[in-house]
């Protein structure tokens, strides 16, 4: 089957982005994860598979896979991806746009300046929607892996968020603990971890161990988990500049019950096409 693809990248989270409406595309775990292979493969933290919206408040719908092959409920930075997709293909003007994912529903603004601000929706605390064993709707938790005890916030974007806070984004043990944390018991359907330094109440550097992935250049639902858990923290103002590897995102968040809204760029890097 030939599939052709837009390769894009946010801030250096990188996607395959396939238009499944134009032509119906059908692909298992083992050849995506194929795909995602950076030598044998295009190379990609998640491919994005956009389809026709799946309710009448949604202009599309896209669904995520990491490079495992495993299927996620949301992408930040590949929903602006996806955002700047749709307008490039003339698959629409609007300039506003409403996205669906498995689990949210998200509006896209175009700014001025080639950015791209979506709103995130509420972050989530249900256990049902952080997949944890804890029974209190704390704002922190500790949880114990490998004899060390760690503080963590638990968020979730529509997937779901592990944050810890570090002295130093450059030692941060995101190799050895990523996974641990990622794999916990307490996260059945495992979990992204964030390494949060605050730099001060309006700027942090984050490093993401994403799951599915491992460590990503960025991570947007991750760059909004980690200020909701910062700010439920009282270590953080409403507007944050993140610094990420692969560069900055601006997270704005009210507080509880109000949406989170994240600034961003998305960019092609080349168009290609691949016979699996
Ligand atoms: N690895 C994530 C999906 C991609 C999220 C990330 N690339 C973003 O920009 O939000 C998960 O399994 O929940």
């Amino acid at each position: 089957m030939i599939v052709p693809f837009t390769k894009m990248q946010g801030i250096g989270n990188d996607f395959m982005v396939v238009d499944a409406i134009s032509q119906p595309v059908y692909l298992n775990q083992a050849q995506i994860s194929q795909l995602a292979h950076r030598n044998f493969g295009v190379g990609f933290d998640q491919l994005l598979m956009i389809e026709a919206p799946q309710h009448p408040e949604a202009d599309f719908h896209f669904r995520i896979f990491n490079a495992d092959g495993s299927e996620a409920g949301h992408c930040g930075n590949g929903a602006r991806a996806v955002a700047k997709y749709v307008r490039q293909k003339g698959l629409t003007w609007k300039r506003e746009l409403r996205l669906s994912t498995n689990t949210a529903t998200m509006s896209t603004v175009f700014e001025d300046n080639g950015l791209v601000t979506i709103n995130m929706g509420k972050p989530r605390f249900e256990p049902e929607k952080v997949p944890l064993r804890f029974a209190e709707q704390a704002d922190t938790y500790m949880i114990d892996a490998e004899g060390i005890r760690y503080k963590i916030g638990a968020v979730s974007m529509g997937n779901p968020h592990c944050v810890l806070q570090v002295n130093d984004i450059v030692t941060a043990p995101v190799q050895k603990v990523g996974p641990i944390l990622s794999q916990h018991s307490y996260f059945p359907a495992q979990a992204n971890v964030g390494f949060m330094q605050v730099v001060d109440t309006s700027e942090i550097k984050l490093r993401v161990f994403e799951r599915g992935v491992g460590e990503t250049l960025a991570c947007g639902t991750g760059a909004c988990a980690a200020v909701v858990a910062g700010r439920l923290q009282n270590l953080l103002d409403e507007k944050v500049k993140v610094g990420l590897p692969g560069g900055n995102l601006w997270i704005r968040w009210a507080g509880k019950g109000r949406n989170v809204y994240m600034t961003g760029s998305a960019k092609v890097v080349f168009e290609g096409q691949i016979d699996i």
